[in-house]
């Protein structure tokens, strides 16, 4: 946008904007001011990586059974976004998620692209030798800030997750497999309604200690607010570095957007969302989906942030997902741009 002469750029439209730039990843903020660029910037990291939850997060909620063709062509879309991280299926039980029962199949049958990770969810160590075992080679395990929530999701106290989690951290180790740790109702509990800032440092200070080289803070039920997101923050950054932490937004209330802005001007630069806003989990009643990919992406590059992700393409990669599970997306960037295309 630099090399535009300024009487050009006076003249680009709103939609000439959006195409040539909201969409590359140029600054818009430069374009209209480029005084005003640096002072938006300031406190905020030039690059923000995208770990892209819609394969497993987004699709595990779908009652009607997603074919595993239709799943590994939307995650070979994806890889070809520019994302660098896919977290692409879970190894729990088919009798608790039905919908991620083809992990394996998942697993082998994707077209792993370099320069892209594809992590596995894990909840025990039965399900770390299976992902092993269909060529997993990165993991996350998914703990809890909330009792009633842990017991409901993966049947067991928040103590008894840290002892399994232990065991799957250490084998992960011996195989130089890293581990990615979530920390559910990080922002409120969907059975419990307020969860403290120490109980989410508590746990995930445990989680880094075992050795997780990152912790996504997950508002599982979307209820926070910038509010609650600083005050959470505070507290777990006494203990772990903000650059080993990610945010993990459900948009239930309309916050994810505001909660990650939150987050980024507190040093967090890792953001998990899904395309079209797909996605929630099956034991969080109530809860919408993730953020947006797209509604992401938007605003990070209509801050000058860079994620490396190309929007257009992430916008195709959800066309297909919704197309193809009979949904209208939930990004609000993609439902305007379709219907300004039909304009
Ligand atoms: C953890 C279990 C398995 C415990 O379930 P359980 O019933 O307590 O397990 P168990 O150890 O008593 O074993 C019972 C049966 O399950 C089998 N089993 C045992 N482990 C496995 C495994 N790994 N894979 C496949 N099968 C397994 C095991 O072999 C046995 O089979 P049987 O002998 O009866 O035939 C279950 O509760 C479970 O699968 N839960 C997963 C729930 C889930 O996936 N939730 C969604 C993901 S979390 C999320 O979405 C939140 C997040 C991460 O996005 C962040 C946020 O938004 O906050």
């Amino acid at each position: 946008m630099g090399n535009l002469p300024s009487a050009a750029k006076h003249c680009l439209s709103y939609q000439q904007l959006l195409r040539e730039h909201l969409w590359s990843g140029e600054s818009v903020a430069g374009a209209l001011d480029p005084a005003q660029e640096v002072s938006q910037l300031s406190g905020l990291p030039e690059y923000v990586k995208i770990v892209e939850v819609g394969p497993r997060d987004g699709l595990q909620n779908e009652k009607v059974i997603v074919p595993t063709d239709i799943k590994i062509e939307f995650i070979n879309q994806l890889s070809q976004t520019g994302l660098s991280v896919i977290e692409v299926t879970s190894f729990v039980s088919s009798r608790w998620v039905p919908q991620m029962a083809d992990h394996t199949e998942v697993m082998r049958g994707i077209h792993q692209y370099p320069g892209v990770r594809y992590p596995v969810l894990i909840p025990n160590l039965q399900g770390f030798h299976h992902a092993v075992a269909a060529g997993a080679t990165e993991i996350a395990v998914f703990g809890a800030a909330s009792e009633s929530f842990i017991k409901k999701n993966i049947n067991c106290s928040i103590e008894e997750s840290m002892g399994r989690f232990e065991e799957v951290i250490s084998s992960a180790r011996h195989m130089d497999i890293p581990v990615r740790g979530y920390v559910s109702c990080a922002l409120g509990c969907p059975y419990e309604g307020s969860i403290t800032p120490q109980k989410v440092t508590e746990v995930s200070k445990r989680l880094y200690g075992m050795g997780c080289y990152e912790i996504s803070l997950g508002d599982t039920i979307g209820v926070g607010t910038p509010g609650s997101m600083k005050m959470m923050l505070e507290s777990v950054m006494k203990e772990i570095p903000p650059g080993a932490l990610a945010v993990h937004c459900h948009d239930t209330y309309g916050q994810a957007l505001a909660n990650i802005l939150t987050a980024l001007q507190m040093g967090v630069n890792v953001v998990d969302s899904a395309v079209s806003g797909l996605g929630g989990c099956p034991y969080a009643k109530g809860a919408s989906g993730n953020v947006a990919t797209e509604d992401l992406i938007y605003m990070l590059n209509g801050m000058g942030l860079n994620t490396g992700v190309n929007l257009y393409k992430v916008m195709e990669a959800g066309d297909f997902i919704c197309k193809a599970v009979n949904k209208t997306t939930n990004s609000k960037v993609a439902q305007a741009a379709f219907k300004a295309r039909l304009e």
